[in-house]
């Protein structure tokens, strides 16, 4: 009996309210996932991740693969209790970070071979070798092996992709041999194709998977694109699957991708953004390295529900970040992430009120009108 199961509790046009329940607990969609890319939300506390609202995160094959190694983590007991966060963990399946990360990358139809960033050895990763190193690391979401290719690109370049990614799917299922305790997504490829895309929805759902990914996007191309290419493909996933927008992204994309049917989300940003000096809030963002904020005893946000975005002064926050002191990069890693939760958490809320128009108007407006 599978014991991933997505529920829908309420939708508002394209907007949808869901629940995954896993083995490790529920997560709450629309869901923003933070990354702990190495093990470890940089700069948090697992528990400090958790009471920002965060139901899940994500583990990165790629950079685990290579170092402390699958085989290691699972001796260890698994990334779970190797990093001590006990909640639902998501793991990348590594081929789109061998293309952004690793050196000598050779591609064929078998997988991908590299050179690791950090030492220089050579790995070697196939739809199959990912299903296990996932399963090593006892995952609870994982990824077919798949190209993502960057925008733009020629047609004949996105099939060529879209297509070994379809081969690499059904691969990936059959390594996967229908494990019950953890759910396996396909990817979308098909760049800024709509029938390319539609082939790759089609293809992965003949194949069968427990959520749909949406790849190839977050990769260059304009906002505009990639919110055609949701209006495109998400009308052709299954309505009873989750769906997974990978690497995205900043409020506004994050909004207008619940706005067209997307329940999942992650990205680096909120926690690279603080550690650059860069604080989220609701008014939009505000980059404290800036001189005008070294007088400024306001603090970033007194009505916020965050504790800090009260505490201390942006004078104070201004002075962490151009001294580069480390409480600088924890507190507006805290405060970022708080945000990208709130953000979700007032989605949520507003599609089971049949409200999600009304609070996206809101919530741009306040993006627009921001005194900071
Ligand atoms: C830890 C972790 C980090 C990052 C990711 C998502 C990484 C990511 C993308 N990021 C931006 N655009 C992206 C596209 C793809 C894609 O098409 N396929 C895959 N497998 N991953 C992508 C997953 C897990």
């Amino acid at each position: 009996m599978k014991q991933v199961n997505f529920s829908l509790i309420a939708s508002d046009g394209m907007a949808r309210r869901g629940r995954i329940d896993t083995p490790r607990g529920e997560i709450n969609t629309p869901a923003f996932m933070p990354v702990g890319t190495a093990g470890t939300v940089k700069a948090m506390y697992p528990e400090q991740v958790r009471e920002t609202g965060a139901d899940i995160l994500l583990g990165n094959t790629y950079h685990l693969m290579l170092r402390p190694g699958a085989e290691r983590v699972a001796g260890l007991g698994g990334l779970h209790t190797f990093m001590d966060w006990q909640r639902p963990i998501l793991t990348d399946s590594g081929g789109f970070q061998v293309m952004s990360l690793a050196k000598l990358r050779k591609l064929t139809e078998k997988g991908v071979t590299f050179k690791s960033h950090i030492d220089g050895s050579s790995h070697e990763l196939t739809p199959e070798r990912s299903i296990e190193i996932q399963t090593l690391l006892d995952s609870d979401i994982i990824m077919q092996l798949d190209e993502c290719i960057a925008l733009p690109a020629e047609r004949k370049e996105m099939e060529r992709a879209m297509e070994l990614s379809l081969r690499w799917a059904d691969r990936s299922k059959t390594a996967f041999n229908n494990q019950a305790n953890r759910a396996l997504f396909g990817i979308v490829q098909g760049g800024d194709d709509p029938e390319l895309r539609a082939r790759s929805a089609a293809g992965l759902q003949s194949i069968g998977f427990d959520g749909y990914s949406i790849g190839g996007l977050a990769v260059g191309e304009p906002q505009e694109v990639m919110f055609r290419v949701l209006s495109d493909i998400t009308p052709e996933l299954p309505w009873d699957r989750p769906r997974y927008l990978m690497g995205v992204g900043k409020p506004d994309d994050i909004l207008g991708g619940i706005e067209r049917g997307v329940d999942m989300f992650d990205c680096v940003h909120p926690t690279r953004a603080g550690r650059h000096g860069h604080a989220y809030t609701r008014f939009g963002v505000i980059n404290l390295k800036n001189a005008r904020h070294k007088d400024d005893h306001r603090p970033l946000d007194e009505a916020s529900p965050n504790p800090n975005c009260r505490r201390w002064s942006r004078a104070y926050l201004h002075h962490l970040v151009r001294t580069e002191e480390i409480l600088g990069a924890m507190v507006l890693s805290q405060i970022n992430l708080a945000y990208y939760q709130e953000l979700t958490a007032g989605a949520r809320a507003a599609i089971e009120a049949g409200r999600i128009s009304d609070f996206a108007a809101e919530t741009r407006a306040a993006w627009a009108a921001g005194d900071l």
